[in-house]
């Protein structure tokens, strides 16, 4: 059979990344509501100076510090008030030795000003102030382009926007975002078998819970599903419904069919639509992870198509270990988030020959560290996915594992 002649996963999505790569026309403006979890498609730079003045961080007096030197609760320093601040508008006040003057918090500094002093170390003497705190130069001050300097990079192509980047842009006043348009996948479900979500299933039947394993992992990678579509186990009909897929999506996923057996026709059907080439449109069938070996992978026309094994388990590990890094290599991801945690093994577990096994795990954190302990479940199963907080990778080099070993998790 063809498929046991296995591909490594690295291998298989370094072809993908070569084959699949998105044009520059993949970008859209947004407004700035609309960006989160959305994908820069450009550097963004600063189009001025944070702050743009000379601002105070706190609510007291502007002094220079050296007036204030030596200054203390029981010998404070006098000063005469030359001022007020006031906020969002411009200081017109020069200070100079001897003076002090009030400021808010985001007031401007006046020129000459050294430090701030917080209110609640000063006491109002008519027209005078006591300052009872000895100021160091710029204290409670913030300067012109301290926070950001004009024409420096705020945040890099592929970033996903999360909430902590939005203050930055709102504060330079991007009020429209260049990102990566979301690639449009188009998911279809093989099988006879298969009944809807909502439906109470006859005898040998099962209700689809693939599409909803591979919609939910598309859009977490920032893609659009266009359509999710049951097809029959019937070769016209699934020719039909893949050639319409190809035309309306970045990228055809499907599942089930991947196998060998009299009704698995995945790889026949994608091989028999034209393609762009004399060779075949399936250029993998069979990964080296385990569960997900079935997993066939073509190309039809410019579109990445991939067929997941039907068994929900293997279907939802080769969505995160292979349909996952490629969607975020796709959509251009600058990978900085932290998915990765190390953990001690709380199972023994031997390698598979020639294949990585990606083992479901549920940690814990007991007695100060993170374990790992090992779910059970053959890959047609969902107990073990739905305890499941991560998995880990015993590649195929390996001899195993063993209680008590360092691993590496891979958050879910
Ligand atoms: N002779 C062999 N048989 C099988 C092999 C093999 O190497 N030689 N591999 C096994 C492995 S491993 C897997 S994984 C499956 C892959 O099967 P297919 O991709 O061909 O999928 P189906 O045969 O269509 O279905 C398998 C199983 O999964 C259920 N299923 C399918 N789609 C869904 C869905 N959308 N939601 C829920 N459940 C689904 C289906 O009813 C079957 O029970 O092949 C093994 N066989
Ligand atoms: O590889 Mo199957 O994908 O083990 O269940």
């Amino acid at each position: 059979m063809a498929y046991l002649n296995v591909t490594k996963i690295e291998e298989a999505l370094s072809q993908m990344k070569l084959r699949f790569q998105r044009k520059d026309s993949t970008v859209e403006m947004v407004d700035l509501e609309a960006s989160l979890g959305r994908y820069l498609a450009k550097d963004l730079y600063a189009t001025e100076n944070l702050p743009s003045f000379r601002r105070s961080m706190v609510d007291g007096y502007a002094v220079l510090a050296s007036d204030t030197l030596g200054a203390s609760e029981q010998s404070p320093m006098i000063l005469q008030v030359v001022g007020i601040v006031d906020i969002g508008c411009k200081s017109e006040l020069n200070l100079t030795t001897g003076y002090a003057a009030y400021v808010p918090t985001g007031g401007e500094i006046p020129v000459g000003a050294e430090a701030m002093v917080m209110i609640e170390h000063t006491e109002a003497l008519g027209p005078d102030i006591a300052i009872y705190y000895t100021a160091t130069y710029g204290e409670n001050i913030v300067g012109i382009g301290e926070d950001v300097q004009e024409r420096t990079l705020i945040l890099k192509k592929g970033t996903r926007l999360a909430p902590q980047h939005e203050a930055i842009l709102a504060s330079l006043g991007y009020a429209e975002i260049p990102v990566v348009k979301k690639p449009k996948v188009f998911i279809l479900s093989t099988g006879d078998e298969l009944v809807d979500v909502s439906s109470t299933p006859g005898y040998g039947q099962v209700r689809d819970c693939n599409s909803t394993i591979i919609r939910n992992i598309v859009e977490s990678c920032g893609c659009e599903v266009v359509d999710s579509v049951r097809v029959i186990d019937e070769i016209e009909a699934f020719q039909k419904a893949l050639r319409n897929a190809t035309v309306s999506a970045d990228v055809v996923i499907l599942s089930g069919g991947s196998s060998a057996g009299i009704k698995d026709m995945t790889q026949l059907a994608i091989d028999s639509l034209a393609g762009n080439t004399d060779s075949p449109n399936v250029f993998i069938h069979g990964l080296a992870i385990k569960p997900g070996k079935p997993t066939v992978v073509g190309q039809i026309g410019e579109k990445p198509v991939i067929g997941l094994p039907g068994h929900p388990a293997a279907c939802f590990i080769t969505m995160k270990a292979f349909v996952e890094p490629f969607l975020n290599d796709f959509i251009g991801k600058n990978e900085t988030e932290i998915r990765r945690i190390p953990c001690i093994s709380g199972f023994q577990l031997h390698a598979a020959g020639g294949r990585d096994v990606y083992q479901l795990v549920e940690m814990v954190y007991e007695e100060e560290k993170l374990t790992a302990h090992i779910l059970y479940g053959k890959s047609g199963m969902v107990s073990a996915l739905a305890k499941a907080n991560a998995y880990v990778v015993i590649k195929m080099n390996q001899e195993g594992i063993k209680v008590g070993d360092n691993l590496v998790a891979y958050l879910l």
